[in-house]
């Protein structure tokens, strides 16, 4: 097989508005700084949280409780001056689980830059690889800040998104209690239906995330199952079909007692998280799937993406809503759970830069868990840049070229396009777009269900 193209790196111009610079250097250039900033900016409002906690026993504590958030603040600082003056990327040095795996790749990464370029660096080298290398970075400054070392800098705004999608939410949670009523009486047709209504709201509650906002709030504020029909043109790769096909076709010749079991790699918690348990909580129901399984990050990542802190913080607060049936979603959710019915899987693997098609090279068993899976989510605009390597591919080449052998089970990205990168699609229709909506590729407007069927 040939080569796969280059990958994106700060150092493009773009595909759309040429005389700015690409998405990914402007990502670098404002957008993460943005971040960094914002970050420096809760660990000071976090303060007196600190000392309250770590520094009530007595002035030794006090005194703990202050270092720590300096020693973290400057760590930021720092991170903030390297990115913005275009330092070469630094080897990690605090002990983690991922630490060796990280330092591997920046050799790697070091290996592949020729001998006149130097080193690896921030708006030069790939840019999935800087900008996870960010997150990663931040996660160093807080481990590296004992007592606060388990200080999450994005809890407030996930926490923040999830309350004020609170009118969206209470309308999903009711729209799913009113369909389970009737769920068992539905002919093929109208059960087809909702699990296309259910997908597409997975599919724009992605336009949520808070990484594209540089962190700053991004929620849902009106009732999303009404818009599904004016959204449907925006979908610029609809493979449904192909997921309701092998699902239903699954529950029917499944004999009883065997699994049919989906996955969801999860994206962003707060209104996105919602619809994709919305829609686990419908695959269960209506006996399309037995079981569901859901990855999420070990560490803060990428602003909103979904820690196991998240998962189960979520559900408590759904649980003790005072919305009747919200609050029955939750407690469905947290028996889902304790059946083993819903599993959450947490893997190192989900926050390094390496591209799935490494996977089964880098995280065996992480791979040979998917291969378990008879359908695989992919959930979110990251995961679909990790699916294809973040490169420079031609819009029409076909999504199982670009995946480049990663294949651990059929799957489905289900993203909002919010990078310049998309394949799969027809010859001519990226190059309409372009000349329609310039942005297309960046803003969230439009969204895919790019399936990769059995070999
Ligand atoms: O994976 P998600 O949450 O859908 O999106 C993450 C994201 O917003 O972060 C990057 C910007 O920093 C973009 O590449 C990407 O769109
Ligand atoms: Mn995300």
């Amino acid at each position: 097989m040939a080569e796969p193209p280059a990958s994106l790196s700060g150092q493009d111009v773009g595909r759309w508005k040429e005389s700015c610079g690409s998405f990914a250097y402007l990502t670098i250039k404002d957008r993460i700084p943005q971040i960094l900033t914002k970050a420096i900016d809760t660990l000071h409002r976090h303060k007196s949280e600190f000392f309250e906690k770590h520094g009530e026993i007595s002035s030794i504590f006090l005194q703990k409780g202050m270092e720590a958030e300096k020693k973290a603040i400057s760590l930021l600082s720092k991170l903030r001056n390297e990115l913005q003056t275009d330092k070469p990327i630094i080897p990690l040095v605090e002990k983690f689980a991922d630490t060796d795996i990280w330092n591997q790749y920046l050799e790697h990464q070091q290996s592949l830059v020729s001998e006149s370029d130097g080193k690896p660096r921030w708006f030069y080298s790939p840019w999935l690889f800087v900008e996870c290398y960010m997150y990663r970075r931040i996660h160093e400054a807080v481990i590296q800040s004992p007592p606060i070392d388990d200080f999450d800098v994005f809890k407030e705004s996930k926490e923040q998104n999830f309350f004020e999608s609170q009118e969206s939410i209470i309308a999903l949670g009711t729209h799913l209690q009113e369909l389970l009523k009737t769920i068992e009486d539905l002919d093929e047709n109208n059960l087809k239906n909702e699990f296309f209504k259910l997908l597409q709201i997975s599919l724009w509650g992605n336009k949520c995330d808070l990484s594209l906002s540089s962190g700053n709030t991004s929620s849902q504020k009106t009732n999303i199952i009404n818009s599904l029909e004016q959204f449907k043109p925006f979908i610029l790769v609809n493979d449904m079909e192909h997921l309701w096909s092998l699902l239903s076709n699954r529950k029917k010749t499944r004999g009883k007692g065997t699994v049919s079991r989906v996955d969801i790699v999860l994206d962003n918690s707060g209104f996105e998280l919602v619809t994709d348990f919305i829609l686990a909580d419908f695959l269960l129901s209506s006996k399309l799937a037995t079981e569901v399984h859901f990855y999420g990050k070990t560490i803060p990542w990428f602003v909103s993406d979904t820690t196991i802190h998240d998962f189960n913080w979520l559900i408590e607060q759904v649980k003790h809503s005072n919305h009747k049936h919200l609050s029955k979603c939750g407690v469905d959710w947290e028996n889902y759970i304790k059946m083993g019915r819903w599993v959450y899987h947490d893997h190192i693997f989900w926050t390094l830069p390496h591209e799935f098609c490494a996977m089964s090279q880098v995280a065996p068993d992480l791979y040979a868990e998917l291969q378990k899976a008879h359908l695989i989510l992919f959930k979110g605009d990251l995961n679909y840049r990790k699916l294809t390597g973040d490169r420079k591919w031609e819009f029409t080449i076909p999504f199982r070229q670009a995946l480049n052998g990663f294949h651990p089970a059929p799957l489905c990205s289900i993203r909002t396009l919010k990078a310049e990168i998309q394949v799969g699609l027809q010859p001519g229709q990226g190059e309409q777009l372009t000349a329609s909506d310039p942005s297309w590729l960046t803003t969230g407007k439009y969204g895919v269900f790019q399936f990769d069927g059995p070999l």
